[in-house]
This record gives C-alpha cells, structure tokens and sequence, in this order.
C-alpha cells in the first residue's frame, strides 16, 4: 500500500518555549484508518494543525501524496480536508451553499453531481435546502465533514468528531466514517475515546506529551498486549481454591460457579493447558469454557502509566 501521507521528525515549540510535538514519525497508508489516541494536551491538535499549516512547525517534514507541506504548500493542502473540533457555520446559509461556497474556496470549479454526491453519502441531501441553524447537532458535523469533503481529498483529518457528543451520536458518525472509508479517502482521527479507536481504525497510534508511545494495527496492538481472561463454568459451585492451584491467581465469581483465570494472549505458554489438568486432578469438574479479550482501553491506560514510571 502507498504512503498518503509521511510525517518525520515533527517538532513543534510554541512562542514561550513549550515543546508540544518532539519529533513524531508517522505515516498514513492509502485507503486506511488510523487512530490517534491521546490525553488531553498529548499534541493532537498541535500535529493536525502542523499537517494542515494552521501551525508552522519548527523541524521535521510533512509530505502529502507526495508534496512537502511547507515548500508546496498548496498542492499538498489541496489533497487534505480537515474536520475542526468545533463547529463553525454559517447559520443562515443553505446546506448546499455552504458546501459549494468551500469548493469555491480551493479553487475548484462547480461540480453539482459531487456535490450530491457527498450529500447523499452523509445523508444530508434532504436537507439540501435547509438552513444550517435549522439543523440537529449530528447534521451540523456531518455538514462540517462535507464540506471538508468539498474539493476531493484524499486524506480526511477529523479532530475528536465526537467530542461531547452522546452516544447514538457517536455511533451515527463512526457509521459515517465506514461509508468514507468505503470511498477510498484516507482517514486520521483523534479521540481520547478508546472505544471510538477500537470500532473504527485499523491502525491505532497512542500519543503523549508530544510523542508516539506507539503505533501498530489494531488487531496486532490487541493481540501483542492485550491480556485474555478464561471463564471456567463449573458443575459444582466452590468456596475456595485448593493449594495446589494457588500460582494462578483464580477469582472465584458468580457465587463459586465459575473462576476467572487471566493470561497474556499470544504467547506459547499460557498456562491454560496445565491449570485444567490441575483443576481435574483437584477433583472440580467444568461445564464450560469461554475466553475474552481484554479492550484496548486496559491496553491504553497500562501503555500511558508505564511511559510515566519510564520517565520518573
Ligand atoms: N498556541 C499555543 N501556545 C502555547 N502552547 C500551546 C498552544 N497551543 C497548544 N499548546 C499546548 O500544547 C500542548 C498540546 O496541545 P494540543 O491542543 O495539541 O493537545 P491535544 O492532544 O489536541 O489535546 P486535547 O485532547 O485536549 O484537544 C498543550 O499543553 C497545550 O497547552
């Protein structure tokens, strides 16, 4: 897959010498989702507004489809939309104005027949003709992502496009993204919502105070990190664990009914094949068996407070 986007040793210092963005590499493939995942002031914005050129960076080098941000700047500028945090309209205008003004805005010509398109696709051509004060708080970002949409990006940055919204919302715009996906934009989004990270991205990225702690695909991120509890349902409910099966930390729940064992997945040796021979040899028959991956919000809070522990 082809690089959309390079980012390389981005820094960023503000006038009064805070340092938010110290030398981040990233790359955003064609066609794929990519997460950002990060407390407040982690640098999100900071980078979103270095890669747009809202913000001058003070090192490294951003290029898009190909173009240096700083040295070609319209042409690499040309190939992003952004999606603001916040939302700006016009609240007198027309839908459909409003998203044709944008394109005009980057110099391109009319082109009805995308515009409905876009549209139709975020499910807003029935209120082509509304004006935006008219709208629910879903339809407004959703008109803020067409018209980032208006002059045919190839790389969609949206910046915590559920921020404070609830959770129906929020669901609404991760079907949104799907059907963009869907149309070949590339996508970068920032969110502190772990949840959001983990329905949507393929490749998830956790920043912090200025830096990439890490980035991988989710699935591998989950799989690599991720601990998994076995659920073993017993015939007979106990009280306690016997000694010999005291090196594996058993939680006894649901009444005595069932014990939760957990282990890190994708090792060799997780122990699951010597702790149910142990368990048949105590004499505890089970009924059934089933595991769960532990979220990529456990993954998340345990990567941040390392980091922490690393720096201190
Ligand atoms: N113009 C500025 N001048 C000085 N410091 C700034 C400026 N803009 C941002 N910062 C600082 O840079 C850090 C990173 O801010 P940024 O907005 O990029 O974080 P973020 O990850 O987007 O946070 P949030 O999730 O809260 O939006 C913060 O400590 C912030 O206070």
């Amino acid at each position: 897959m082809n690089e959309i986007l390079r980012i390389e040793g981005l820094t960023k210092t503000y006038e009064g010498g805070f340092t938010a963005l110290g030398g981040v590499d990233l790359d955003l493939k064609e066609g794929e989702i990519l997460a950002l995942l990060g407390p407040n002031g982690a640098g999100k914005t900071t980078l979103i507004s270095c890669v747009c050129g809202i913000v001058t960076s003070t090192a490294g080098t951003i290029t898009v489809g190909g173009y240096d941000a700083q040295k070609e700047y319209r042409k690499a500028r040309m190939l992003i939309g952004l999606v603001p945090q916040e939302i700006h309209l016009e609240p007198f205008s027309k839908v459909i104005d409003t998203v044709r003004y944008t394109r005009g805005l980057f110099g391109k010509r009319r082109d009805d027949a995308y515009i409905e398109k876009i549209l139709r696709q975020l499910s807003l051509w029935e209120k082509r003709d509304s004006k935006v004060m008219q709208l629910s708080g879903g339809m407004k970002r959703r008109v803020l992502i067409a018209k980032a949409l208006a002059h045919e990006p190839r790389v969609l940055f949206l910046d915590e496009p559920t921020a404070g919204v609830d959770v129906e919302l929020r669901k609404e715009m991760w079907a949104v993204v799907e059907t963009l996906k869907a149309s070949g934009v590339s996508i970068v989004l920032t969110t502190h919502y772990i949840e959001e990270a983990e329905a949507m991205a393929d490749r998830v990225g956790v920043i912090n105070k200025g830096k990439i702690a890490l980035i991988e695909e989710k699935s591998k991120l989950m799989a690599r990190l991720g601990r998994k509890t076995l659920r073993i349902e017993l015939d007979a409910s106990v009280s306690d664990i016997p000694a010999s099966l005291s090196d594996y930390n058993l939680r006894i729940v649901e009444g005595g009914e069932a014990l939760l064992y957990e282990y890190e997945a994708g090792t060799s040796n997780t122990g699951i094949t010597r702790l149910l021979a142990g368990l048949r040899d105590a004499g505890i028959t089970m009924k059934d068996l089933s595991t769960r991956q532990s979220s990529l919000e456990e993954i998340f809070v345990q990567l941040v407070a390392d980091q922490e522990e690393t720096a201190a």
